[in-house]
């Protein structure tokens, strides 16, 4: 089998005497879209945090396409190719639509961060301005880059994110609760949405999700938590039926009700 381009061995991290992420490993193939979830306070954002390296682990090594990471910035960690999306949209809302994705852009230009960007006289920036077209018309914004990012609609914004985050050409794609605050259409679109880029641009995806719907449909690898721990992980279908996950979810006695269920099935 080839390697993963995510292996995430045995991390631990953390708060005082809180453990939020405890012994957990999780390794994704390339080209894959994997799920985390689990209830809340399970600690998936944390170990999203321990990934992009807000956070680093007090135990266990992260290796990212054959690479050891923990302990490096966020801003390294993002070069080597990791891009995230946060659980609250965090655009700048003052900002155009076409800004937002150049700014997405700025660790792979020789540029600093703001002037030269927007300056456009040079062929890197006219260069970068074009790929921000290309992206703007793959996320379905074509037209709309001279938007202030805050007049989008909610569910452009979370586009808008994603294709900021996809300015900075990565491999691994991270996407805490991209579907948070949508209704069941919006949900339906960008459930679609994630799947191109996996299939379209050939990304490797890895997303925190409450709608067990999309989670259910769209993984090809589910892995769960509860309280810090992995209690489970497996296709979606190995997951739905696993005891502990039901128990995590809904308590006990749905575990009886279900076992009960399949004895009388
Ligand atoms: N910076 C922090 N300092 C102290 N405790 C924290 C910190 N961040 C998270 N925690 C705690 O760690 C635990 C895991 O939190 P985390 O946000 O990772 O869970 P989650 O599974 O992402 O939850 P949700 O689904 O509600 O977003 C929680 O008990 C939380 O209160």
């Amino acid at each position: 089998m080839s390697e993963p381009l995510l292996d995430v061995r045995s991390i631990t991290k953390r708060f005082g005497g809180l453990t939020a992420v405890r012994d957990v490993d999780l390794s994704i193939p390339m080209g894959t879209i994997a799920s985390l979830i689990g209830p809340n306070g399970a600690g998936k954002t944390t170990f999203f945090n321990c990934i992009t390296g807000f956070y680093t682990p007090e135990e266990g090594e992260i290796i990212f396409d054959g690479r050891p990471i923990q302990g490096l910035t966020t801003d390294n960690i993002a070069k080597r190719g990791i891009a995230r999306t946060y659980q609250n949209i965090r655009l700048f809302g003052d900002m155009t639509v076409l800004e937002n994705i150049l700014v997405g852009m700025h660790h792979r230009l020789h540029a600093g961060m703001w002037q030269p960007i927007f300056s456009l006289d040079h062929s890197e920036e006219q260069k970068a301005l074009v790929e921000a077209m290309e992206l703007l018309d793959f996320v379905g914004l074509k037209g709309q880059g001279d938007y202030l990012a805050a007049n989008l609609p909610y569910g452009m914004q979370r586009r808008l994110e994603i294709a900021r985050a996809l300015a900075s050409n990565p491999k691994l794609l991270l996407l805490d609760e991209p579907t948070a605050g949508m209704n069941p259409i919006e949900t339906d679109t960008m459930m679609n949405f994630i799947r191109q880029l996996r299939d379209d641009l050939g990304l490797t995806i890895f997303l925190i999700e409450h709608d067990m719907k999309l989670v259910m449909t769209i993984s090809d690898h589910v892995t769960v938590m509860d309280y810090g721990r992995k209690i489970a992980d497996g296709t979606p279908k190995e997951v739905q039926s696993n005891p502990a996950v039901i128990k995590a979810y809904l308590g006990t006695s749905a575990v009886d009700e279900a076992e009960e269920a399949e004895a009388e099935a």
